[in-house]
């Protein structure tokens, strides 16, 4: 079974070469809620920028909040998505026309009603990554924990509806993303900036066998399923956790306030 590495690195200034990984290719989503603080810092580090719906108002009203010394119109200029996408009946009418009026793509998915703007956005990004780069895609979600429950859940089914994808769920107090099944998985903590809280949670079914390192209260061929056992208040032990398990699991970390 192969290795699968992880790191949140992208809450770095700058992330970290290392000799035995590819980089990776980051693509950050922002949704409708309050931008997280570190919202500019994710921007820097993608290479493609998407608003979904109304998330377009969050980056058009909050980011110049961020430079409260410079002109908000610069501010704007300068955090320029490269696509709004989404069903558009949360983004305002003068965010859309400013945006277009300096050449973000609008994708109107009205008629698409089965599916959130999350799912829309995460689509449009495969869809734009050839196949060889896919495997070297980390998708960034900005403001997708906490507020609405139903948008919580449906942002965590997206997780799963694109399990081959690396997706991570960001809020400004944690982040959450899929452990597939078919990976050992080596996550690599970066203590100045996450934990120690973090939590194991098997998503979609319960599982038969989970084993861990590096946690205060590791799991040893553990079973785990809601209405039984499930790893919440668990505390990371030092820079390295390895999971295995046989079904999906979410991994959480919180997130410090520094
Ligand atoms: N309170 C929230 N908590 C978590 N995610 C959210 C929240 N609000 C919005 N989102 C995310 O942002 C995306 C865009 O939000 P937007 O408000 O434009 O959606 P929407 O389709 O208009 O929602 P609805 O019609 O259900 O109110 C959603 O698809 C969801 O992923
Ligand atoms: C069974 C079922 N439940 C809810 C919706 C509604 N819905 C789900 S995603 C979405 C788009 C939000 O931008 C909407 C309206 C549906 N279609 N089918």
């Amino acid at each position: 079974m192969d290795l699968m590495h992880h790191s949140s690195a992208f809450l770095l200034p700058s992330i970290p070469a290392d000799r035995h990984l590819p980089p990776l290719t980051y693509a950050l989503v922002v949704l409708n809620q309050s931008l997280p603080r570190f919202t500019p810092l994710l921007w820097k580090h993608a290479r493609l920028h998407l608003c979904a719906d109304g998330g377009a108002n969050r980056l058009f009203d909050e980011m110049p909040l961020f430079f409260s010394d410079e002109n908000a119109s610069d501010v704007r200029r300068r955090y320029k998505p490269d696509a709004i996408k989404g069903d558009m009946d949360s983004v305002r009418k003068d965010v859309l026309d400013f945006y277009k009026s300096i050449g973000t793509k609008i994708i109107d998915k009205s008629h698409d009603q089965d599916t959130t703007d999350l799912h829309k956005c995460v689509t449009y990004i495969r869809d734009s990554s050839p196949d060889l780069d896919r495997s070297n895609l980390c998708i960034l979600v900005a403001g997708a924990l906490g507020g609405r429950f139903d948008h919580e859940i449906g942002n965590l089914n997206v997780l799963c509806c694109f399990s081959s994808l690396r997706i991570v769920l960001l809020s400004n107090d944690s982040l959450v993303y899929l452990l597939p099944r078919t990976h050992r998985h080596e996550i690599h903590i970066q203590t100045s900036v996450e934990g120690p809280h973090c939590g194991l949670v098997p998503l979609g079914m319960p599982s038969r066998s989970s084993t861990t390192t590096g946690l205060q209260w590791d799991l040893d061929n553990a079973e785990m399923r809601f209405g039984g056992l499930v790893s919440t208040s668990n505390i990371v032990k030092g820079e390295k956790v390895t999971v295995q398990s046989d079904s999906d699991l979410l991994w959480t970390i919180s997130i410090k306030k520094l």
